[in-house]
């Protein structure tokens, strides 16, 4: 054929086949999950999160000094509340002063100045329903006071110091609620403001939600996350979390929604988009890999090269410790 036919000679060599990725992962491109006890010994495996703890504050720092020493650049905090009958129809416990998460932002504020520390906000974890937020009498969202609070609960987390919040709930105007007392208050210049714009309801969630204790007591979130086909939905949705004011733009699930990463980077090119592998992705490529489907390191680097591939900069891993290890030899 012409020579146009030829492409073999421009990957051959380990290096040439290097710079045919737009983008290479790097570890300041990883942000780990940490699940915080409110018990503070608490050190407990979860089960069905492979080589996953929750954590009390007690353990955080002694766990998290070598993974800082090895290059861990950003967390994402998850609060674990186990004291009985500390969840109600408000979530209140989520932005309780001495409760899991903002404990843990001073804690590790103090602790490690160079980490950039994420907060998640939602009440799912802190709500006797379950839910991502405030419900009507019909059991649907009342949209204004799930927003009013999940709100005032990210400015509970910016004032203890989070260096970033991230909206996990999906009411409509979350965003802006957001911004708006970030503004109010005076610390919108060093908080920033990561949504989980595009996020999907299906079955991928579950080892997370037996981790944090934070499934939906009845029914589920198919109204406020995503439907799995809705790529017009999501794209929607990522416009108008940008144009309420957020500095990053999150899809996830992340495998099953390559085509909404590269949307997310279509719409928001301006911005650096995430993409968070979550807990039912990890779980599969951890028992794929016990059942011999494929070695998991090389499915770790993989699918993350997929991500990266669809347009992500930043993803949310809990392959973190791994790839610090990884990527350093
Ligand atoms: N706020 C929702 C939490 C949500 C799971 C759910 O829908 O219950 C994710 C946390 N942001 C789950 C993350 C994961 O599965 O790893
Ligand atoms: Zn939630």
């Amino acid at each position: 054929g012409d020579i146009s036919s030829q492409l073999h000679g421009g990957y051959s060599h380990p290096l040439a086949r290097s710079w045919q990725a737009e983008r290479q992962l790097t570890k300041s491109m990883l942000i780990y999950p940490l699940f915080i006890s409110d018990q503070p010994d608490d050190e407990t495996l979860i089960p069905s999160l492979p080589n996953m703890h929750r954590r009390g504050l007690n353990k955080l720092v002694p766990y998290l000094k070598p993974l800082v020493a090895r290059g861990l650049r950003s967390v994402i905090l998850f609060g674990v509340p186990l004291a009985p009958n500390c969840k109600d129809a408000l979530g209140t416990a989520a932005d309780d002063p001495s409760g899991p998460v903002i404990s843990a932002i001073r804690l590790l504020r103090k602790s490690f100045p160079t980490l950039f520390i994420a907060a998640d906000v939602c009440l799912c974890e802190y709500t006797s329903h379950g839910h991502c937020g405030i419900l009507r009498d019909d059991g649907a969202l009342n949209n204004a006071l799930s927003c009013e609070r999940i709100s005032d609960v990210a400015m509970a987390y910016a004032d203890a110091g989070a260096h970033c919040v991230a909206p996990s709930d999906m009411n409509d105007g979350r965003v802006r609620a957001i911004k708006l007392k970030l503004i109010e208050s005076g610390i919108a210049h060093r908080t920033l403001l990561m949504s989980y714009a595009a996020k999907f309801s299906g079955c991928l969630y579950g080892p997370f939600r037996d981790a944090a204790g934070s499934s939906p007591s009845f029914g589920d979130r198919r109204c406020y996350q995503l439907p799995p086909g809705g790529r017009g939905l999501a794209r929607r949705a990522i416009a108008r979390d940008i144009a309420e004011g957020a500095d990053v733009i999150m899809v996830k699930p992340a495998s099953q929604y390559l085509d909404i990463i590269s949307d997310a980077k279509d719409i928001g090119k301006d911005l650096p988009v995430a993409a968070y592998q979550v807990s039912g992705e990890y779980a599969m490529i951890h028992a794929a890999a016990k059942a011999g489907v494929f070695d998991l390191k090389t499915m770790a680097f993989e699918s993350t090269e997929g991500i990266l591939r669809a347009g992500a900069s930043i993803v949310i891993s809990y392959f973190t410790p791994e790839f610090l290890d990884w990527l350093e030899n």
